[in-house]
């Protein structure tokens, strides 16, 4: 099965050694996307409900490249930088993702500075 490279002007182009996104066969795994918009590789949002919806955004065009949407997501990782922030990310996700949710892990970890979220997402499309 071969291993394809995905990747979209449509989301940032990350400075780091990595794919935006992978696919083999069916499965799809999008990196870790941030709040960045992809034109200018600024941070959007001061927010993390603001940055929660531009990463997620990112995250929704790399599914896109490689074929998938958001109904073809079993798995997010959501990365936050504060405690205090999870019920905020937690209602700009909602609103975004919407039901049914994909199954979820939060964690919390740090971020370089003026960054809030980080969420990666894995995808399996239907044969
Ligand atoms: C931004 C990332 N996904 C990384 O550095 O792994």
């Amino acid at each position: 099965m071969t291993r394809t490279v995905i990747t979209t002007e449509n989301a940032p182009a990350l400075a780091a050694p990595l794919s935006q996104g992978i696919r083999k066969g069916p499965v799809l795994q999008v990196s870790g996307q941030l709040p960045l918009d992809p034109d200018t590789g600024h941070v959007v949002g001061t927010t993390v409900a603001e940055q929660t919806e531009q990463t997620l955004r990112n995250v929704i065009a790399v599914l896109k490249a490689g074929g998938a949407g958001l109904e073809d997501v079993v798995m997010l990782r959501v990365y936050l930088t504060d405690l205090a922030h999870l019920a905020e990310m937690n209602g700009a996700y909602a609103a975004a993702v919407g039901e049914p949710f994909p199954a979820r892990t939060t964690v919390y970890m740090q971020l370089p500075p003026g960054l809030l979220v980080e969420v990666d997402a894995l995808a399996v499309l239907d044969d």
